[in-house]
């Protein structure tokens, strides 16, 4: 490949910068001699902050401006958190690397020394209608004697990190992968409580990077140097089974799959209607297209 410098696009956020610079550290440890340039831009979703995303376009709000400079050919790739990505790219692009998955836990965000034991009604910060229901029912085995009161919160994770710090809310719950990636796993001022993947399930792609670009591009063969097949095996069954669910984001769908011992094992949960719904299953790893539609046939 020809000496050039690689462009990447990536939001404004201190997260989707950090998570950027993980790309730039991969691509510099091939050993290929690439050098790499940020493009920093500011999308629909930072601008606005004031509505729940589900308000104004769902997923796409992230991702479409820069597909759009993938095209004109401005920016020769885009870093996402895998979980942000609309189910359908543009034409010409694709997920062409998929980093090592970071943690996919979500985590009960508490201020240091506080109690919720002691609290009469739990207030929990976070938009994400999957996390509202799931908290709502693990509530009621954490706080038995309590209620739980879910509050939408939007912002970046600092952002929402001053709510819960101003006492806007007793809790707020946030991806581990995020709280990692930004040095905030060991801050004093903060307790965490990780639910385990099979009791809270996260939402399709959580804690994975994934580097979109052009198809057939000559840059292919670095981006196979950042690639981890397992995690790249779980985004696509994951997002396989979004994509056959169709599910907007009015409704609450969490998705979770893992390798073990060479087999391939998914946990899901949805809410249509009245109905929550639970799935837990094995398939083979040669066989992802089947245990997709196992599975969405489970959640629909
Ligand atoms: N929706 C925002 C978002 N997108 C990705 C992450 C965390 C990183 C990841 O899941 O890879 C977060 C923050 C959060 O949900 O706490």
């Amino acid at each position: 490949m020809k000496e050039k410098t690689i462009r990447i696009g990536t939001r404004r956020s201190k997260l989707a910068v950090v998570q950027t610079n993980l790309v730039e550290q991969a691509l510099l440890h091939t050993g290929m001699g690439i050098k790499t340039e940020l493009v920093l831009k500011q999308t629909e979703g930072d601008r606005i902050l004031d509505k729940p995303l589900l308000e104004f376009g769902g997923k796409g709000v992230f991702v479409t401006e820069f597909e759009q400079a993938l095209l004109r050919g401005e920016i020769d790739l885009a870093v996402h958190s895998a979980k942000d990505m609309p189910m359908e790219l543009e034409e010409g692009l694709g997920i062409v690397a998929v980093l090592k998955r970071e943690d996919p836990r979500d985590v009960l965000v508490t201020l240091a020394g506080s109690d919720l034991s002691r609290i009469k009604e739990v207030r929990i910060g976070t938009s994400s209608l999957r996390r509202k229901m799931q908290i709502q029912e693990i509530g009621k085995r954490l706080w038995p004697d309590q209620t739980v009161r879910c509050e939408d919160l939007r912002g970046n994770v600092q952002t929402r990190l001053g709510k819960l710090a101003e006492g806007r809310f007793d809790a707020i719950i946030l991806a581990a992968a995020g709280l990692k990636r930004l040095g905030l796993w060991e801050d004093s001022r903060y307790q965490y409580h990780c639910f385990d993947c099979e009791i809270f399930i996260p939402a399709g792609g959580q804690g994975i990077l994934a580097v979109e670009g052009r198809i057939n591009s000559d840059l292919e063969p670095v981006l196979k140097r950042l690639d981890d097949e397992e995690s790249r095996r779980c985004l696509f069954l994951e997002r396989k089974i979004l994509r056959l669910l169709d599910a907007g984001c009015h409704e609450p769908v969490g998705v979770y799959s893992r390798q073990r011992d060479g087999r391939m094992e998914v946990f899901g949960m949805s809410h249509r209607g009245e109905e929550t719904k639970k799935i837990h299953l094995w398939g083979e790893i040669t066989e992802l297209d089947s245990l997709a539609e196992l599975a969405a046939r489970g959640l629909s």
